[in-house]
């Protein structure tokens, strides 16, 4: 479980005082060589060469897969934004909270309680300010 606080920007920060933040030089969860190291195991959080290199490759479809999360996040939103202005133009209601509802299940019950928060986000992303 992920125990980070996100700051107002959007940024990380940890809740322990005083310990050394996740990318510092000798913290514990990146190795006591820090992650400016040409080493092929650096950064990735182990010091066995085999383990680096698959862990290298998996980060890569990782990163691929974020990426898509991120440009399928925004195109919801933009849809979700143009249904709303849509239905407000011609004299309806800027939200459907049966619809909203049924979304909420379909990620509950695909994800559990973590999908409840997913669609919470996912709705708040689409409504825009309030
Ligand atoms: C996009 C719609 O409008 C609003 C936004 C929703 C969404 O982001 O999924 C769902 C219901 C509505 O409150 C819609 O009615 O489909």
């Amino acid at each position: 479980m992920m125990t980070d606080v996100v700051e107002s920007n959007g940024s990380l920060t940890r809740p322990e005082a005083g310990r050394p933040g996740p990318g510092a030089p000798g913290s514990p969860v990146d190795g006591p060589s820090g992650a400016d190291d040409a080493r092929p195991e650096a950064g990735t959080g182990t010091p066995e060469p085999a383990a680096a290199a698959r862990i290298v490759e998996i980060r890569e479809r990782i990163d691929e897969i974020d990426r898509a999360l991120i440009e399928l996040w925004q195109e919801r939103a933009r849809l979700s934004q143009e249904v709303g202005v849509t239905r407000m133009a011609s004299g309806g209601t800027r939200l459907v909270l049966s619809r909203e509802r049924e979304i909420l299940e379909r990620f509950r019950a695909a994800l559990g309680a973590d999908g409840t928060q997913l669609a919470l986000l996912l709705l708040r992303a689409g409504r825009g300010p309030l």
